[in-house]
C-alpha cells in the first residue's frame, strides 16, 4: 500500500561514485522508507579521491525540473546540498516560499577532499535570503565559521556562532555538526529557547565521504513522516555513527559510509 507512503525531495549535486550529493541522499531516504525525489544543480566527475570537474545545470533548467516536480506531487519535505551558484539559489528561494514543507539546508561549500562546492558570490545570498527559510540548518564547523565569522575550537565558540544563526542571520533552527572538533563527535542543536546536544565516540577512520549529506537526508526522511525536529536530530546522529562504524570500505580514497548499517527503529 502506497497511501501513506512519504516523500522526500533533494535539489543537490550528484557525485557518480554514490557516496555524496544526490545518490546518498536517495540512499538515506529509501534506507528509512522514504520515498525519494531529486532535482540536480551540478554534476560532478569526482570519486573518493577527490573532485576532478564541476558542470553546474543551467538555472533555468533546475527551474524546469523543480516544477516537473510540484505540478505533479506535494513532497513532505525537502533539503538542499550543493548549490553552486546564487542564480540557482534564486530559483530555489521560489519554490520554498511557495510551496511550505519543511525544508533542511545543508550548506554544502567544500568536498571532504577540498574542492570549493559553491562560488564565493553565493554564499551572501544562501545566508541572508535561503537560510530564513528553512527549517533547519546543518552547518559543519567550516561552515558555520564562514557564514557566522565565528571561529570555532570549543563548544563555547559553538554557543557563539549559533547566537549568530538565530539572532542575526534569522534562522528558525541550527544543527552545528563538530565532526571536525578534537574528541568526541558532538552535534548541537539549537533552538531559539532550547540547546540539545548528541554525542558519540569519535570513529577513528578517514571514511567520512558524504556524512554530512546522509546526516542531513535521514533528518529530511524522518520529517517527511511528520518526526520533530528533535526526533529527527536524534535518529540522524544513530544512523550515521552506525554507517561511520560500518564502513563499506569502496574505493581507492576516502571512502562512503554504509546506507545498511542502521536498522532502528523506522
Ligand atoms: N569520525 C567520526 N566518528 C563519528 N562520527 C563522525 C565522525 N566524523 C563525522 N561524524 C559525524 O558525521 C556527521 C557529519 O559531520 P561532519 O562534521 O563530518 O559534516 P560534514 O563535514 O558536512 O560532512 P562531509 O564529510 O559530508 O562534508 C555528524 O553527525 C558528525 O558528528
Ligand atoms: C555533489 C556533492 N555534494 C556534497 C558533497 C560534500 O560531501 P563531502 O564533504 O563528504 O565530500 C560532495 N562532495 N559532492
Amino acid at each position: 500500500m502506497t497511501e501513506s507512503l512519504p516523500i522526500a525531495l533533494t535539489v543537490a549535486g550528484t557525485d557518480p561514485t554514490g557516496g555524496a550529493g544526490v545518490l546518498a541522499d536517495i540512499k538515506s531516504f529509501h534506507s528509512r522508507e522514504v520515498y525519494g525525489m531529486s532535482a540536480v544543480t551540478s554534476l560532478t566527475a569526482q570519486n573518493t579521491m577527490g573532485v576532478q570537474d564541476v558542470f553546474n545545470v543551467p538555472a533555468d533548467f533546475l527551474k524546469a525540473q523543480l516544477e516537473s516536480i510540484f505540478s505533479d506531487e506535494m513532497p513532505h519535505a525537502m533539503k538542499s546540498g550543493m548549490i553552486a551558484t546564487e542564480e540557482m539559489m534564486r530559483v530555489l528561494k521560489k519554490y520554498v516560499t511557495k510551496y511550505e514543507m519543511p525544508l533542511v539546508i545543508d550548506p554544502v561549500m567544500i568536498s571532504t577532499s577540498g574542492h570549493n562546492l559553491i562560488s564565493e558570490d553565493a554564499i551572501d545570498y544562501l545566508r541572508d535570503e535561503l537560510l530564513p527559510a528553512a527549517l533547519t540548518v546543518t552547518p559543519n564547523i567550516m561552515e558555520a565559521e564562514k557564514l557566522t565569522g565565528v571561529d570555532i575550537e570549543n563548544e563555547e565558540d559553538v554557543r557563539k556562532a549559533a547566537k549568530v544563526f538565530i539572532e542575526e542571520i534569522g534562522v528558525k533552527s541550527v544543527i552545528i555538526k563538530g565532526g571536525h572538533l578534537k574528541g568526541a563527535a558532538v552535534d548541537y542543536l539549537f533552538e531559539k529557547d532550547s540547546e540539545t546536544s548528541l554525542s558519540s565516540d569519535r570513529v577513528d577512520t578517514h571514511h567520512t565521504h558524504g556524512t554530512g549529506c546522509t546526516f542531513s537526508a535521514v533528518i529530511t526522511a524522518e520529517l517527511a513522516k511528520g518526526k520533530t525536529l528533535k526526533e529527527a536530530f536524534h535518529t540522524g546522529k544513530n544512523y550515521i555513527t552506525k554507517a561511520i562504524q560500518e564502513t563499506p570500505e569502496i574505493g581507492r580514497g576516502d571512502g562512503p559510509v554504509n546506507h545498511f548499517a542502521y536498522k532502528g527503529e523506522l
